[in-house]
């Protein structure tokens, strides 16, 4: 039986989380405890690998350690990690293998981050950073992945619904209350437009909104009630200016998830593959050890560290 030690931290404060989730921040208002991501209700409609990945875990000796290779996630992950002393030594941008000289045995892959969470489960990398909400969509509560840090302290925004403010939506302050909307019918449901597809339909559904009928689109998706497309969004919000200056409204009880950078492993590799283990401690001291000179912990009289033991 092989022993699991992860420090945990508790995020000051507490991350709220939606019911349909149980984020490890919101098991405990106090201490974070990082396990699976298990937000699952229905079947994922991911391809869970099985002997292939196993006979991947025996092919390659190197760990490998996803990190995004652009977007707004890209440089705020390379200057958390240089502030931890693991600095990346990347030859040229368009490379997308470096290396990080204090962590022997790693090789550093620059990926899409929802290819990062999508490779975890493939068994091509065995540690990850994205947003929460990339591994909540992605992963589907896969038991493959395992929150190993759920608090890096950026990249923070909310996945969260959004009506117009105006026409019929004037007085609907609530996911309550546009649930009880009269309008909505099997032949004329309520539109969502959203890139989140597996969490939407399911927070829809937890939450009473029977007739609803999603789209997607890559992107500018505030314009599309305005645009006659849908009614409402469902979108990660940071500052809420995107939604003011579309003449939208969040509502409550409509956010799905609250999102902030998070370190991530395969189960699978940090217990079959040889070292994973003690460089994701290596990672996480540092990675603690950082935080706590930036002072999170200094609101939480009440956060104690707490050892999470998983028997395997
Ligand atoms: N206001 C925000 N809008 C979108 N993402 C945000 C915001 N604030 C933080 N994030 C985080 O940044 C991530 C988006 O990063 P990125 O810019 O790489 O996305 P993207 O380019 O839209 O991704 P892709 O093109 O691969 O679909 C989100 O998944 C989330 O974790
Ligand atoms: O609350 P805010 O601070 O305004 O941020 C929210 C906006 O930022 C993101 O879009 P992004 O800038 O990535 O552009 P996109 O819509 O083309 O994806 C997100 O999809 C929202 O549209």
């Amino acid at each position: 039986m092989l022993q699991l030690s992860f420090y945990q931290q508790c995020p000051s404060p507490p991350i709220p989380s939606p019911s349909l989730f149980s984020s490890p921040s919101s098991s405990c208002p106090y201490v974070s405890l990082k396990s699976t991501v298990s937000c699952c209700l229905s079947p994922s409609p991911v391809t869970v690998v099985d002997g292939s990945a196993d006979r991947r875990i025996s092919e390659r000796n190197e760990i490998r350690l996803g990190l995004p290779s652009k977007g707004r996630m890209a440089s705020d992950t390379l200057d958390l990690l240089k502030d931890c002393q693991l600095s990346v030594r990347q030859v040229n941008p368009r490379q997308y293998v470096a290396q990080i000289p204090q962590l022997s045995n790693l090789e550093v892959w620059f990926q899409r981050p929802k290819d990062i969470v999508r490779k975890l489960l493939s068994g091509d990398l065995d540690l990850g950073i994205v947003g929460f909400d990339i591994v909540s969509e992605y992963g589907q509560g896969n038991e493959d992945l395992v929150l190993v840090h759920d608090a890096l302290e950026y990249g923070e925004c909310r996945l969260s619904i959004a009506i117009p403010k105006y026409g019929i939506f004037e007085n609907i302050n609530s996911v309550r209350e546009l649930a009880q909307m009269h309008q909505w019918t099997v032949e004329k449901p309520l539109r969502v437009a959203t890139g989140f597809t597996y969490l939407g339909p399911k927070f829809m559904k937890e939450n009473g909104l029977k007739h609803v009928a999603f789209s997607t689109a890559d992107g500018a998706l505030e314009a599309a009630p305005a645009m006659g497309i849908a009614d409402a969004i469902l979108d990660l919000v940071s500052s809420g200016t995107t939604l003011k200056e579309n003449n939208l409204k969040e509502i409550e009880g409509g956010v799905v998830l609250e999102s902030q950078a998070v370190l991530v492993a395969s189960k699978k590799s940090l217990t079959q593959r040889k070292g994973v283990l003690d460089t994701t401690h290596e990672i996480l001291e540092r990675l603690e050890a950082h935080l706590r000179a930036l002072g999170q912990f200094t609101v939480s009289v009440f956060c104690t560290y707490a050892m999470v033991v998983f028997f395997l």
